[in-house]
């Protein structure tokens, strides 16, 4: 189990971003955007297509380096820190579309990131904990399958699962149940909940509105990049701003 930062103070957010700016030539793709997560919390962070929030995660885990603007993760500034320094810290992502090895079984699957992301991961360790994590979302009973012979949304709980191998205290969802049928969105919806409960902060980016009101405490609004609503889920929703952005679509 990850401790608590000794960097990170009582009630400081988990994750700070302020002014965060990221351009593709001449085009601002996020504009001076704000973003807290505190311990344990629940965000939805939604927007139109093209609204700049896959640019937003991939500032926040490393992928891309933002022009201006800090981000701060459980009170250390990480912003000229490399995608796996933040991920071995405690930010980790999943990606929308799973690539999980086929040729291994679901269980070396997990077993990959447990070696790798984690500075401390002792291997010997590693069987006993890629289990754990098998059950957690609920494939330990196919353990010694491939990837190739699971269904869609067993799929998407593996991505998961290899997620958080790594341990996160922030796990950033990114659309985990595009394609889903309604049962399979709830499957994954309690299966987050579920993450959350053992205090795992959950940023959930999702077009799935559904999903979002159920699951998220607050929600974020991205619009042209720039940040347009942050609040509670019901208010901002009814966000005169966010209505003629973002509903009827
Ligand atoms: N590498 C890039 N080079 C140039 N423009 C980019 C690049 N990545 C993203 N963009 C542009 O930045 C804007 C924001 O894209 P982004 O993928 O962050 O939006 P999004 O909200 O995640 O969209 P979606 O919901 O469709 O995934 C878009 O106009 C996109 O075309």
């Amino acid at each position: 189990m990850r401790l608590v930062s000794p960097h990170q103070q009582v009630g400081q957010p988990i994750l700070q971003a302020k002014g965060v700016t990221k351009r593709f030539g001449g085009f601002t793709a996020l504009d001076s955007v704000d973003f807290t997560v505190a311990p344990g919390e629940r965000v939805g962070l939604i927007g139109p297509n093209g609204s700049g929030k896959s640019t937003c995660v991939n500032c926040l885990t490393g992928a891309l380096t933002p022009e201006e603007g800090t981000i701060t993760f459980q009170g250390q500034d990480i912003t000229k820190l490399a995608a796996w320094q933040r991920a071995r810290m405690g930010l980790v992502r999943s990606f929308q579309i799973p690539r999980p090895f086929n040729k291994l079984s679901l269980m070396e699957n997990v077993q990959v990131p447990l070696r790798f992301a984690l500075a401390e991961a002792p291997p010997e360790g590693s069987a006993n904990r890629a289990m754990e994590i098998l059950a957690s979302i609920g494939l330990d009973s196919k353990a010694d399958w491939s990837p190739k012979d699971l269904s869609q949304v067993e799929l998407r709980k593996l991505e998961l699962g290899r997620a958080l191998a790594a341990s996160p205290r922030l796990l950033i969802a990114d659309e985990s149940m595009a394609g889903l049928s309604d049962s399979e969105v709830d499957e994954i919806v309690e299966l987050l909940e579920r993450l959350n409960a053992d205090g795992i902060a959950i940023i959930l980016i999702e077009h799935i509105m559904r999903a979002v009101m159920r699951f998220s405490q607050r929600i974020v609004v991205l619009v042209a990049g720039k940040k347009i609503a942050d609040g509670n889920p019901h208010e901002v929703m009814r966000h005169e701003d966010v209505e003629r952005a973002y509903l009827g679509q």
